[in-house]
């Protein structure tokens, strides 16, 4: 995991160099070039069939390339798989959830991580009360308030912001998004939006990547639109414009 210090020097927390991600003989990144600075959000735009969950999953480890370095901090690292990516301080909302559905909510959010008493039980008290917690403050989703509550009934943006809520409280220094506000309200995606805004001014960086490019704006401090695989255009926000985005993102 990254320590403060990395974060001050201005090395990237992440960087991807050279990546190429082959499916059999097609190629899914063409040398893709990507790095995630300290404090900042980074858009990750591209019309369908760009790669841009291909990197995603590429950075959280579950689809590792075929080839290139990644950098850690400024050191080499091999991310091959999930636990690798946390170990390094990346935290994933994917796009297809994984939630199990006979599942309470906080069983959910804890899954995998349960909170234990000694001798290894797990203390369920001690999950639903955190769930609570992190429940009321991290996304507030109307209809979610009950952690006892099975998962098999919640609507989908329910479903997605129990996820969310989930990655968030695991949070790490890299928080990647990966469509996911597709089944939110109006109303709990203004929070969410917010609310990665508000993670990064406790120190944690987010991508996040969107077909919805005033989202993008709202939120993000640096844009990367991908085009078959690869890089075709970066700017700083103050560098650009919401028309020149969309301009590069359907011009691919
Ligand atoms: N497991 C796979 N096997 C073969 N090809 C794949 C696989 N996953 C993705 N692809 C292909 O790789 C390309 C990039 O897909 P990817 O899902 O990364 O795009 P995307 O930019 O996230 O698109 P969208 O915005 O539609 O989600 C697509 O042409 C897709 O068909």
């Amino acid at each position: 995991m990254l320590s403060k210090a990395d974060a001050d020097t201005g090395t990237p927390l992440y960087e991807a160099r050279n990546i190429v991600k082959k499916y059999g003989s097609f190629l899914a990144l063409d040398n893709m070039n990507f790095h995630i600075g300290s404090n900042e959000v980074v858009g990750l735009l591209g019309d369908n069939g760009a790669g841009k969950s291909t990197l995603v999953k590429m950075i959280s480890g579950i689809n590792p390339p075929t080839s290139g370095e990644i950098y850690v901090g400024g050191r080499k690292t091999e991310i091959r798989n999930r636990a690798a990516s946390e170990a390094a301080g990346i935290e994933t909302i994917y796009q297809d959830i994984a939630l199990v559905d006979s599942m309470s909510i906080s069983r959910n959010i804890f899954m995998g991580r349960e909170l234990t008493r000694r001798f290894g039980f797990m203390d369920h008290r001690a999950m639903r009360d955190k769930a609570i917690d992190i429940l009321g403050s991290a996304v507030q989703i109307s209809g979610i308030d009950d952690p006892d509550k099975e998962v098999g009934f919640l609507s989908g943006g329910q479903k997605q912001a129990v996820a969310i809520a989930r990655a968030v409280h695991f949070k790490r220094n890299i928080l990647l998004l990966d469509e996911p506000t597709s089944a939110l309200s109006v109303r709990e995606t203004e929070h969410l939006l917010a609310y990665v805004r508000e993670l990064k001014r406790d120190g944690t960086s987010s991508v996040l990547v969107t077909h919805n490019l005033y989202h993008a704006y709202m939120v993000c401090d640096r844009f990367v639109v991908m085009s078959h695989g690869t890089k075709v255009f970066e700017a700083a926000k103050k560098d650009t414009t919401i028309e020149e985005l969309t301009d590069h993102v359907i011009r691919t």
